[in-house]
């Protein structure tokens, strides 16, 4: 099927999460859209470089803050050199056109905010749970719905979900550390990941978690060593961090 340049319904776009650490991103336009782009940049750990004729006063501070470098007022190609990532946020559709243009011609991935079929990357609405993240695209059919569903997700993905994650994490380490077959890690990994651990860390009814964990992997695992796990997995949520939960911090067994 032949692919038409100017369709998102014909661009298949591959998720993929990526480190910005310390990954130089160039934003051209420093508007209400750069501004947007620019926050989830600096929370992602990027080194973000600015070229704007105006500049939104969030971004006038990050630049009297040294938190991002205004490179002026003018756009040059020779500026993508050694760029990451480069997002064409301008007002000026075609100067937007031409940064997408040398962007491709360098190969420096692009994010065009006037035409975004004309770059080679779109956004998606973000959120983040402790270490859970979901991204969630429209494919660029509808911005304002991937917006929508982040915001039920949100009400739905609570810090309940942050402690079982980071659980699970420890847990899973702990047990790799075990030197079992690698099946066999699969097995229990899989049968713990079926258990109701969300509904008992908002009750905070551990006893229960841990027979049913227990029941998996205690010949591996003893209780005092789940205890010191389920500990420390709760520990960034103190009771008082916590508002969405209403179960106390657990106590000792
Ligand atoms: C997710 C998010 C991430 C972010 O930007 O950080 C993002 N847009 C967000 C919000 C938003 N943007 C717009 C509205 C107004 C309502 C509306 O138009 O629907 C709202 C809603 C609002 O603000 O509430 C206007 C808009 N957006 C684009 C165009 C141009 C066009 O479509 O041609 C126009 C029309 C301009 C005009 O009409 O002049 C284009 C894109 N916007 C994308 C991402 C990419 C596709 C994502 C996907 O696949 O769904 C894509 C394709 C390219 C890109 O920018 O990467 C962020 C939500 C953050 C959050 O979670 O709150
Ligand atoms: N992709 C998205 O998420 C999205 C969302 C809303 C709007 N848009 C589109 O993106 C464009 C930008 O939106 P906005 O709300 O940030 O607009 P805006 O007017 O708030 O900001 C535009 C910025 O571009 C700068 N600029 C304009 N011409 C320039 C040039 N020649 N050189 C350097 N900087 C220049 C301006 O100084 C300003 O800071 C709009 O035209 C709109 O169609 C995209």
């Amino acid at each position: 099927m032949e692919k038409a340049a100017d369709s998102f319904m014909e661009t298949r776009y591959y998720p993929l999460f990526v480190s910005l650490d310390e990954r130089l991103c160039l934003v051209v336009g420093g508007g209400s859209v750069g501004e947007r782009k620019i926050r989830t940049l600096l929370r992602f750990g990027a080194k973000v470089l600015l070229v704007s004729t105006e500049c939104t006063p969030w971004l006038k501070a990050q630049h009297e803050g040294g938190n991002i470098h205004l490179l002026g007022d003018v756009y040059d190609k020779n500026l993508l050199h050694g760029v990451d990532l480069v997002f064409a946020a301008t007002s000026d559709k075609a100067l937007n056109e031409r940064i997408a243009n040398d962007a491709h011609s360098l190969r420096v991935w692009c994010n065009m905010a006037t035409d975004p079929e004309k770059g080679s990357f779109i956004v998606p609405s973000v959120f983040e749970q402790g270490p859970l993240t979901i991204a969630i695209s429209t494919g660029g059919l509808s911005p304002a719905v991937a917006r929508q569903i982040r915001e039920k997700l949100e009400d739905q993905f609570g810090r309940e979900w942050a402690i079982m994650l980071s659980f699970m994490g420890l847990l899973r380490k702990a047990i790799q550390s075990k030197g079992l077959k690698s099946d066999q890690n699969q097995l229990i990994f899989r049968e713990m990941a079926r258990l109701p651990l969300i509904g008992w860390i908002q009750n905070n009814q551990r006893d229960q978690a841990f027979q049913a964990i227990y029941d998996i992997c205690g010949s591996w695992i003893g209780w005092d060593e789940l205890t010191q796990l389920w500990n420390e997995a709760w520990n960034p949520y103190s009771s008082s961090s916590l508002p969405s939960l209403t179960a106390s911090e657990p106590s000792d067994i």
